[in-house]
């Protein structure tokens, strides 16, 4: 459980909640078993009354009855302390959930938080090395995996100990034979529901794995529709689907079936120690040493202690899972970005940009993508990049952006290595459109002015007009308001592009670089862009990824990759 350990501080931050929710144990057991002695009581009592009774004769029996007030009034009392202690036992226990779930969610809420920041201090090359859905994972399942720990794992611990504590101090008081003969069985069901448990573990995981394995299938073909709807291919989509469903199926026949066995353990074993309580207490009972009432009870408090002790076990298992997931969790947690930001100086950005014999090689591929490359650009001034595909451009964006950093050589802007620079207040002077347009699923409106922190519709437009996209977004119904991506409008790739250069534009960045944004573009209209954008271009530095001669042309310099 050393994984695990990584919460202590989130329980001592929460410990007056987690406090009381402890106190509340206590007095929620401490009612539940308090009142088990007066049922005993009672029945004791009402045994006697009617072994008395049944020697009169029947006239003076109703006689007898009548005037037997006191055996009322102790019935009467101890059905009131019995129900008093009911409501105050189901009272603590509601408040035990209010405070020690209440603590694991507000755990839960901040470890997930933590992670999303972890995530978004990563750098690019960082995310290259897990995947989304394990990403995904790690802020889902793995912390709800936790938060079983540090709820109910951590009451049904606690309360079992407690109540353990008590009614063994009950048990013993009462017939210290019979409290071993039925305590000892108690461990043995504890390790069953724990193999059990385990077991159910495994097996929802398969499940899971393959239901999640639909969920990719589903997305993916539904993103492809086109093209399966094309290759008339439904068929084949259908009968892998159906394959997946099945494979579904029978993990999650097979998990029902070890279920079931879950509660035949308890049933079982709650069967074998009423049979060795009624043996030992009926022996007893013949031979005059123990009370009908001493048997009831001891019904009761084994029942009680049933399922906590069920509980440990497969709390014992819940929280191997924890410990797996926190060890997840934490592996993530220690991996470091490193694109580090040393620099909190507030101070302009001119835009001259340099690279000084700057290599990159592609850690996960091996593929070096840019070798010992030099070249200038004044502030200001614009550089078209061409070269084949593959052979860096994008990567030479990726480096300007700091999203890398280089292997050799430096990158220098204002004459600064980029490394030295205030990276925050760097990217916020940087306009950047890359390759593959990416909207999110929002508006039109907020997708241009997602790069800034207080967009207005008028700048948005303004913008919009500069991309050469204000007329196609006014034929929208909704116009702006036009959600796009996956629940809104289908964009073409023209579309996508020229909303992707309006978000970069409202920034009125001093640097802009444009990654092949404008291949999907016809010809008059990337001219028409090009132009309404000259004035912002004279003086901002820009760097133009192109394979289009005419629109190299336009920049002051060229640079031609091999
Ligand atoms: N994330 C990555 N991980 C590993 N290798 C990569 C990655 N991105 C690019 N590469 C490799 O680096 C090389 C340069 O890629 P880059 O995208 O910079 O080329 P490009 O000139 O922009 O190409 P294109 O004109 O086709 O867009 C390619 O061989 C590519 O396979």
């Amino acid at each position: 459980m050393k994984a695990l350990k990584t919460l202590n501080p989130y329980f001592w931050k929460h410990r007056v909640l987690l406090f009381w929710g402890f106190l509340f144990i206590i007095l929620s057991n401490f009612f539940a078993i308090y009142k088990i002695q007066y049922i005993g009581q009672t029945i004791n009592i009402i045994e006697k009354n009617y072994s008395t009774l049944k020697l009169s004769d029947e006239a003076g029996l109703i006689e007898n009855v009548k005037n037997n007030w006191a055996y009322f009034r102790i019935i009467f009392i101890n059905s009131g302390i019995l129900i008093v202690c009911s409501l105050l036992s189901g009272f603590f226990t509601f408040m035990m959930r209010q405070t020690i779930i209440v603590a694991s969610r507000r755990i839960e809420y901040e470890l997930k938080n933590k992670i999303y920041t972890h995530y978004q201090e990563l750098s690019v090359t960082d995310y290259k090395k897990t995947t989304i859905g394990d990403l995904m994972n790690r802020l889902s399942e793995d912390v709800v995996a936790i938060r079983m720990y540090l709820g109910p794992g951590v009451m049904y611990v606690v309360n079992l100990i407690i109540l353990l504590i008590i009614t063994s101090v009950y048990m013993f008081m009462t017939d210290v034979q019979m409290t071993l003969w039925t305590l000892v069985p108690l461990p043995i069901l504890s390790f069953g529901i724990y193999k059990v448990s385990d077991i159910i573990n495994k097996k929802s995981k398969v499940m899971q794995k393959s239901q999640s394995g639909i969920s990719t299938f589903v997305q993916d073909s539904f993103s492809g529709i086109r093209v399966v709807k094309f290759f008339s291919k439904e068929k084949y989509i259908e009968k892998n689907y159906g394959i997946k469903v099945k494979d579904y199926q029978d993990k999650a026949l097979d998990l029902a079936r070890t279920e079931a066995y879950f509660f035949t353990i308890i049933l079982f074993v709650v069967g074998l120690l009423n049979v060795a309580i009624l043996y030992i207490g009926g022996q007893k009972y013949i031979a005059g040493e123990m009370s009908v009432g001493t048997i009831a009870d001891f019904f009761m408090y084994i029942n009680m202690l049933i399922f906590p002790f069920s509980m440990l076990g497969w709390v014992t298992s819940v929280n191997q899972r924890a410990e797996a997931s926190m060890q997840r969790v934490n592996e993530f947690m220690d991996v470091r970005s490193d694109i580090i930001n040393t620099n909190s100086e507030t101070y302009p950005i001119n835009g001259e940009i340099e690279f000084r014999n700057v290599s990159y090689t592609y850690p996960n591929t091996g593929i070096k993508a840019v070798d010992n490359l030099s070249f200038k650009v004044d502030a200001g001034k614009s550089l078209a990049i061409m070269g084949k595909t593959g052979s860096g451009k994008s990567t030479i964006a990726q480096l300007i952006c700091r999203l890398i950093d280089p292997d050799e050589g430096e990158i220098l802007i204002d004459g600064k290595n980029l490394k030295t620079h205030n990276l925050k207040l760097y990217r916020d002077q940087l306009g950047y459109t890359p390759q593959e347009s990416y909207l999110f699923s929002d508006t039109i409106e907020n997708n241009i002015g997602f790069a800034i922190d207080q967009p207005n519709r008028s700048l948005v437009v303004e913008m919009a007009k500069k991309a050469d996209v204000h007329k196609n977004i006014e034929e929208f119904k909704e116009k702006y308001e036009t959600m796009v991506g996956e629940r809104g409008v289908m964009l073409s790739g023209g579309q996508k592009q020229r909303i992707c250069i309006a978000r970069a534009m409202i920034k009125q960045p001093n640097i802009l670089i444009f990654d092949d944004c404008l291949s999907a573009l016809d010809t008059e209209t990337e001219e028409n862009i090009l132009q309404n954008i000259d004035k912002d271009l004279k003086t901002t530095t820009s760097i133009i990824i192109t394979h289009r001669e005419s629109s190299a042309k336009r920049a002051d310099e060229i640079l031609y990759l091999n």
